[in-house]
């Protein structure tokens, strides 16, 4: 495996390798840029098949973080970690204590929360050694879950892309068709039930599937059906690369808006949803609800302040598309561009020297 070519190809910071012998921990840590503030960003657990799987994914979600904290209006870097492990059977308090003081020896260049395989209770634990953590319970002050956050957000950001797409940003009697009816998805399809849109759901796990049926009058499908069903919306709220060349022709949604990290599964199939004339929401920028609310801890939590500002959502997802109409470019180069432009400008104002409470000169 070499790390140093794999950091050096998007230019990451650091990567740091944390190993406990007692409570088995193993886990790595990304920070890909800090131009904005320190990286935030959650911890995966993962049953990973081998090592350089795990690196390469912390690489991958620390990047998209950078982006995502970036376009979303945060002042915040992108770090991600991993914890190599079966988060159902290997997890243990230790464990998650060990991983925290790692945390914390980074002194507040990462800060962590959840993401798939890791829950409020994890955080919690995490918070036992270090400050440097979000999504901690609501007991502390602070925000918990963020998944039906998450959801509101792109609640919202599927409207604004409805608007680009359908012409009208009401859900009311729109066929909306959501693979994977998880943590998020489920919030999302009460939203979605509540406008008076119609639901088609699949799941691998069919008491989440039952749940979508007898709570919001969900139709279930089976999970190969879900791409390629009539609908004006398709969802993708499962796991990422499920918009690839093979599923591409399938799709019959004129827009697709939904909560999965990284739906792309590589940059051409943006392109081709381009030229195939479906508008696509930016992942990154339409599930940025969890990452907005976690962050606004840093300030001590406000419920309110936090949900306004993932109403921004709208703006921020409405804003690619009109990028996108202007430049003639597919949405995820429109939202890569909007990113990479604020972090640039911070990268060329923040290299003057300015005097700060921060720099060495000051301590003396
Ligand atoms: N939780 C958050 O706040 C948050 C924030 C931003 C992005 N995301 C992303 O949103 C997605 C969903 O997150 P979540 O927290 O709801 O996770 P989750 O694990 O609760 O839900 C995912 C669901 O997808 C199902 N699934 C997996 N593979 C499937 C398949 N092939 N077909 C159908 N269903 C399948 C799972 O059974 C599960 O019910 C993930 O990609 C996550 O990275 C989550
Ligand atoms: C900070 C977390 C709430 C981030 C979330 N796991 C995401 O992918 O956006």
């Amino acid at each position: 495996m070499n790390v140093f070519s794999g950091m050096i190809a998007h230019d990451y910071e650091q990567v740091i390798f944390c190993q406990d012998r007692t409570s088995g921990l193993k886990a790595v840590i990304a920070i890909h840029d800090t131009t904005l503030g320190p990286a935030l960003g959650g911890t995966r657990m993962w049953n990973y098949e081998t090592e350089e799987a795990a690196v390469e994914d912390v690489l991958r979600l620390s990047r998209g973080m950078t982006y995502k904290n970036a376009a979303a209006g945060l002042n915040l870097g992108g770090g991600k970690a991993v914890i190599i492990g079966d988060a159902r059977t290997d997890k243990n308090p230790e464990m998650f204590r060990a991983f925290g003081r790692y945390i914390q020896g980074l002194n507040g260049r990462y800060i962590t929360a959840e993401d798939v395989g890791t829950t409020v209770e994890d955080m919690d634990i995490i918070h036992q050694e270090t400050d440097y953590v979000t999504g901690i319970s609501q007991a502390f002050g602070a925000s918990g879950n963020p998944s039906p956050v998450t959801a509101y957000g792109v609640y919202v950001g599927m409207k604004a892309a409805a608007k680009a797409g359908l012409g009208t940003e009401s859900l009311s009697g729109k066929t909306i068709a959501v693979q994977g009816v998880g943590n998020v998805a489920y919030h999302l399809c009460k939203h979605l039930h509540e406008e008076g849109a119609q639901l088609i759901v699949t799941d691998i796990h069919q008491p989440s599937v039952k749940r979508a049926v007898d709570e919001f009058g969900a139709r279930a499908v089976d999970p190969t059906e879900i791409l390629q069903v009539d609908c004006d919306i398709l969802a993708p709220c499962a796991l990422g690369g499920v918009l690839n060349e093979d599923t591409l022709p399938m799709i019959k949604a004129k827009v697709i808006a939904g909560a999965a990290n990284n739906q792309l599964n590589t940059n051409e199939d943006g392109e081709r949803l381009q030229q195939m004339g479906i508008a696509y929401a930016p992942d990154y920028v339409i599930n940025a609800g969890g990452v907005m609310n976690v962050a606004d801890e840093l300030n001590g939590y406000n419920r309110e302040r936090a949900f306004k500002k993932v109403e921004t959502i709208f703006d921020n997802v409405s804003r690619v598309f009109e990028i996108a109409k202007t430049e003639q470019i597919a949405t995820y180069r429109a939202a890569d561009r909007m990113a990479e432009e604020r972090i640039e400008r911070m990268r060329y104002s923040g290299g003057k020297f300015l005097q700060n409470g921060y720099h060495i000169l000051s301590k003396r």
